[in-house]
Parts: structure tokens; C-alpha cells; sequence
């Protein structure tokens, strides 16, 4: 029996793929695992009980990493699952700020009682024209999941697409679409195009990266869109560009009180991934994944630790370690185990960063006391016998 406990709202197509194995719980102490969206973990306490937490999306600055890393606690996102339910409302907010089309349909509505209103609806329409957005330079910042949808999707509008992520993956690499210009510095970017959209993790690297700064080196006019996350930009600086006409208007996901209201900002409630295509995708990822940690021990996108999989460990008895990755451990893990006359069938170690896992399948029985003796090298984070 394995208890989770929901801290925001899951979509039901994910929690569906739960078995009957899986039981809710009101308390968070008493769960194996939590499901997360957006809510801030940072000042949760997490009982000895927590395993692993399932963030259904992509950004994971709401949960202390290496504070889970440290209790052994498997970190989980999504990577993808929302990422179309992100690009499609990017483009939407190009065409917002590109066209008067908000102030257009307020018009409407404040004019609905004029029994004249499609007369003079063509007066009137000259205030909320606007400009289109084929043949206009767009940049791209960061190319992963959501910046390649965005910057191939533009590419099909007509718009000349330039791209920057110096950490690009093979993966991303390979779905960008050739006409895409590779922009070398940011810099660059940021002189030649007439919108900028940014899609990069909020990072101590990343923070405040679209300042006065970045802001002075664009062209007159500029769109800033983001869809990433508020302390990406500075939003003083923002405002300040805003109101020198510097930028012409800031597309933001994220209403914080500094940029909620200010003239020539468009804000969105957080709205990039509420679709029921992305809230689902993600729920169904988040919920395999937990399910294969918490009954085979196999780690599938994990942010904190390697991912790590052995599949079913069929007849075999299956042990897994949570460790500091330094010299030495699996010498004497496996010491353990001989000392014990144990037979390993399989085996799998991986580390990231100063992580590592360690995954053992034993052709025998594997009694609590070795897991015991295990759990008292040094270094060693968390141990559990999965199955
Ligand atoms: N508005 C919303 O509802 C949503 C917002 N997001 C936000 O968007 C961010 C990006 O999401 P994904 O594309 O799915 O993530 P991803 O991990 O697939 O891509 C991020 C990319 O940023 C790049 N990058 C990192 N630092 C960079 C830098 N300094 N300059 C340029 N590139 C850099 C990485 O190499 C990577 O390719 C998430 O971290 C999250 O904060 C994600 C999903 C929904
Ligand atoms: O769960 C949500 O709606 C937030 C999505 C998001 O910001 C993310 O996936 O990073």
C-alpha cells in the first residue's frame, strides 16, 4: 500500500492510472509520495516517510531540491507534457500586443447598448490597429521543450526566427527547424529582433537576466514576452522601458502586484499550461513515474537525482540506494551483501552532480537487517527493499 496526498488539484486522467495500491492521505507527513503543481514547498517540512514528489509541469523553483536530494527524496517533473498548451499561448500573445485586439473588444462591450454600433464600429476601429507578424525578427531564449515548439511554430507564420541557448540539448537540437538563424550571443538577439520571448528554467544564472541592461541593447519597440517565469525580468527595469517606449508591450504569465496594471504590460493569470490536453499529459506522466519509483525503485526524469532504470526486476528481489556520489560506495555495499553470501543478478549505478543511485537485484530473499547495515555507511541517504 503506498499513500499520496495532492497538494494542488491533479487532473483525474492521471490519477486514474493509479491502482488500488494507491490510497490518498490528508496529511502530507503520512505520505510516500506528493503531487505537486505550482504551489511553494520551500517551508514544508517533509517526514522521514516522503520518497519521492511529482512537480505535474515543467519549472521545479517551487521545491528545495537539495534539500530533498539530502533526504533522499526524488525530485520528478514532466518535461514536454505542457509544452504545447505553453507555445500555443505564446502566439496568442504576440497577436495580442502585435494588434490592438483587447482594446478592440473593450470598445464592443462599452459601446453594446449603440443601436449605430457597426456604423461607427468602423470609425472607431482606426484606434486598435496594429501591425502583422510575418516577415518581423523574432529571438528565442532558451530551446528546450517550449522554446523549439515556439520558434518552429513562428518559422510557419512567417517570422524570422532566431534562437540562443549555449546549453542545447541533442534532443532539442534535433527538432529545431533548420530555419532557424543560431544567434551566438544573447546580446545579438536582443539588437536584431522585434520580439523577444524567453524560455529558460528560474535559475540563480537566470534571474533578473532581462534588465536595464538587456532592455538598452533592443530595438526601439520591442514585444518582451514571458512565459517562463516573473523573476526573469526586472520588472522596474520593465516598467521604466515600458514607460520610455522602449518596449512597446511586455507580455507576462505572471502577475506579481509590481506589473499588474501598468500601461502597456499584458498579463495573464498563469495560464500557459491550463489547458485540459497539458493538465492531463502532465498528471499521467507525473503519476507513472511515482508508480515506477515507489514499486520498482526506476528514476525517469528526475531533477535531483540520476535517472536510473532496471525495469521489472521479474523473479528477483530488488534493493536501491540513495547515496552521496564519492569513491568507494559500491565496494562497500557489495561487501555487505557478499558478507551475507547474497548473489547480485543486477545492477545499475548513476550519479548527478553530487547524487548518486544504486540499484541492486538479488536472486534471494533480502533481509531487513542488510538493508539496516547498509543504511549505516557513511554517505549513505536513504535505502529502501522495493519489492
Ligand atoms: N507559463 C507556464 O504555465 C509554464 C511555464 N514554464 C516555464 O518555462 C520554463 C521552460 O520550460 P521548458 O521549455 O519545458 O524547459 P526545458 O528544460 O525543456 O528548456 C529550458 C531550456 O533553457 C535553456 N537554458 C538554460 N539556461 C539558459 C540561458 N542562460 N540562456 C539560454 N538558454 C538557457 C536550457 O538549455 C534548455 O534548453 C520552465 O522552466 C518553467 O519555468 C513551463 C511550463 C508551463
Ligand atoms: O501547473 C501549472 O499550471 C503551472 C505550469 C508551469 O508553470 C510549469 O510547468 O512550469
Amino acid at each position: 500500500m503506498y499513500h499520496y496526498y495532492c497538494l494542488n488539484q491533479i487532473s483525474e486522467a492521471g490519477m486514474e492510472g493509479m491502482t488500488e495500491q494507491y490510497v490518498p492521505v490528508s496529511d502530507p507527513g503520512k505520505a510516500d509520495a506528493i503531487l505537486v503543481r505550482s504551489a511553494a514547498m520551500h517551508d514544508m517540512e517533509f517526514s522521514p516517510e516522503l520518497k519521492a514528489i511529482a512537480r505535474a509541469g515543467a519549472g521545479v523553483n517551487n521545491i528545495p531540491l537539495d534539500k530533498c536530494a539530502e533526504r533522499g527524496i526524488v525530485v520528478f517533473n514532466t518535461p514536454g507534457a505542457n509544452a504545447n498548451g505553453v507555445k500555443e499561448l505564446v502566439i496568442a500573445g504576440m497577436l495580442l500586443a502585435s494588434r490592438d485586439i483587447i482594446g478592440g473588444i473593450n470598445w464592443v462591450q462599452e459601446n453594446e447598448e449603440d443601436g449605430n454600433i457597426a456604423k461607427d464600429a468602423e470609425k472607431a476601429k482606426k484606434a486598435f490597429a496594429g501591425c502583422e507578424l510575418e516577415g518581423k525578427k523574432l529571438g528565442v531564449i532558451g530551446l528546450g521543450a517550449i522554446g523549439v515548439l515556439v520558434a518552429n511554430a513562428a518559422t510557419h507564420l512567417g517570422m524570422d526566427v532566431y534562437g540562443f541557448d549555449p546549453y542545447v540539448s541533442v534532443d532539442s537540437a534535433w527538432r529545431l527547424s533548420r530555419n532557424i538563424h543560431h544567434a551566438k550571443t544573447v546580446d545579438e538577439l536582443y539588437k536584431n529582433c522585434d520580439y523577444i520571448t524567453i524560455h529558460v528554467p528560474a535559475m540563480d544564472s537566470t534571474k533578473g537576466m532581462i534588465d536595464k541592461n538587456a532592455l538598452g541593447l533592443m530595438k526601439k519597440g520591442v514585444i518582451v514576452l514571458n512565459f517562463a517565469r516573473d523573476v526573469l525580468v526586472n520588472e522596474e527595469d520593465m516598467i521604466d522601458a515600458l514607460e520610455s517606449g522602449q518596449v512597446r508591450h511586455y507580455v507576462t504569465d505572471f502577475p506579481t502586484p509590481v506589473i499588474a496594471g501598468v500601461k502597456g504590460a499584458i498579463v495573464i493569470p498563469h495560464l500557459g499550461a491550463s489547458t485540459e490536453e497539458s493538465e492531463d499529459n502532465c498528471a499521467k506522466m507525473a503519476v507513472r513515474q511515482i508508480m515506477d519509483y515507489l514499486e520498482y525503485g526506476n528514476i525517469r526524469n528526475s531533477v535531483n537525482y540520476p535517472d536510473c532504470d532496471m525495469g521489472m526486476p521479474g523473479e528477483n528481489k530488488r534493493i536501491v540506494l540513495l547515496h552521496y556520489n564519492k569513491p568507494n560506495m559500491i565496494g562497500q555495499f557489495t561487501r555487505i551483501l557478499a558478507d551475507d553470501n547474497m548473489n547480485i543478478a543486477d545492477m545499475a549505478n548513476k550519479s548527478k552532480g553530487g547524487y548518486a543511485y544504486t540499484m541492486i537485484d538479488i536472486d534471494s530473499e533480502i533481509p531487513e537487517r542488510v538493508a539496516d547495515d547498509l543504511r549505516q555507511i557513511d554517505g549513505v541517504l536513504r535505502v529502501r527493499i522495493v519489492n
